[in-house]
């Protein structure tokens, strides 16, 4: 496996106390599988991704376990992370077209890590890959010599992107990669995004509110809440045919990408997700949800293998949700 979340707890220390962000999570993804994680802001999806590269900030209190290729990013010494970033894992970020520097070549920028995480490696050598790169980023290799203003927002997503593949690490975070573009832009950077993935064989773990650009691009998707995984399974089909009322509702306020005018009706997903400080006893979705049971007020729901559609209430081990009404067999929907 080439990462693995083991029961990750992250806790920020602050003013109101102690905010419980990511409750336990266990994830996996393989080499050259792409992962989509879901769910609405302030659920907790950042906080695992900046786990993995342990950019956190010093409140951040972390136990469990993230493993790249069986080594514990948790307890490596700074020295060893050093080397790990970029290689390993990278991370293209939302909004990470701003972080660009803006006095400096694009070139130069993208050859950066390449110089510093290669000894062998000439300037003249990492200027004709980051040029290389930019091609492969659907970017004219002239691009090189242009200054981060020269280029638009998804120009200048696309050279993150190359930036996060400089150094062809086996693992790539995309944190709301294509949410701050422009529709028709997402769908080609979603595109690229899949197309590189395939090509050299990395892990992707893709980070999205919206369940249909995970479904665009991923194998698998996962979809949190509350700082939990509730459920996982196929993207396609967690999209498609929901086993938790809350990727139900997800997939409904979602649902075709590219389409504007979908977008404007957030049907299914009313009310605000809780306060991680107070959550509420029991399954944390219950406040929200249309088709709760008294026990869901009661318990908190594990993960668990679930029947799908025409499985004749038989769990399918692919499909896991943290619903007792899905457990059962029931619809999430009514
Ligand atoms: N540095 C921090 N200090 C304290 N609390 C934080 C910090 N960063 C995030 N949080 C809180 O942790 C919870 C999870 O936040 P996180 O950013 O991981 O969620 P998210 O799903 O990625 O949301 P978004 O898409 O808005 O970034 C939220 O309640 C948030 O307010």
């Amino acid at each position: 496996m080439l990462l693995e979340f083991k029961d990750l707890r992250v806790t920020y220390r602050g003013s109101r106390g102690r905010l419980p962000a990511v409750r336990g999570v266990d994830l996996a993804v393989d080499a050259g599988e792409t992962l989509g994680i879901a769910g609405e802001s302030g659920c907790g999806k950042s906080t695992l991704a900046m786990a993995v590269l342990r950019l956190l900030p010093k409140s951040a209190e972390v136990s469990g376990e993230i493993l790249l290729d069986g080594e514990d990013l948790l307890q490596m010494g700074w020295g060893r992370l050093r080397a790990v970033r970029w290689t390993g894992a990278s991370i293209v970020f939302q909004g990470a077209m701003h972080s660009l520097n803006a006095v400096q070549r694009i070139g130069r920028q993208i050859a950066e890590p390449i110089l510093v995480h290669e000894a062998k490696t000439t300037p003249a050598a990492a200027a004709r890959r980051a040029e290389a790169l930019l091609e492969r980023v659907g970017l004219p290799a002239s691009r090189a010599r242009s200054y981060p203003h020269e280029l638009s927002g998804g120009q200048r997503q696309r050279v993150m992107i190359a930036m996060a593949l400089a150094c062809d690490p086996d693992l790539v975070i995309a944190d709301e990669a294509t949410t701050a573009l422009d529709v028709m832009v997402q769908a080609q950077v979603l595109q690229l995004i899949a197309e590189l993935v395939t090509e050299r064989g990395v892990g992707l773990m893709m980070i999205s509110h919206d369940l249909s650009v995970l479904s665009a691009v991923c194998d698998r998707a996962a979809v949190m809440y509350a700082g939990r995984i509730v459920e996982q399974g196929p993207a396609g089909e967690v999209f498609a045919n929901a086993r938790h009322p809350y990727s139900a509702a997800l997939s409904a306020a979602f649902p075709v990408i590219g389409d504007p005018a979908a977008r404007m009706s957030p049907g299914g997903l009313a009310g605000d997700p809780p306060d991680p400080v107070r959550l509420p006893e029991g399954c944390s979705f219950r406040p929200r949800c249309a088709v709760a049971v008294e026990r869901c007020g009661a318990e908190s729901p594990e993960l668990l293998a679930v029947p799908v559609r025409g499985s004749a209430g038989v769990a399918d081990a692919a499909r896991v949700s943290a619903c007792f009404v899905a457990q059962e067999g029931m619809p999430v929907v009514l």
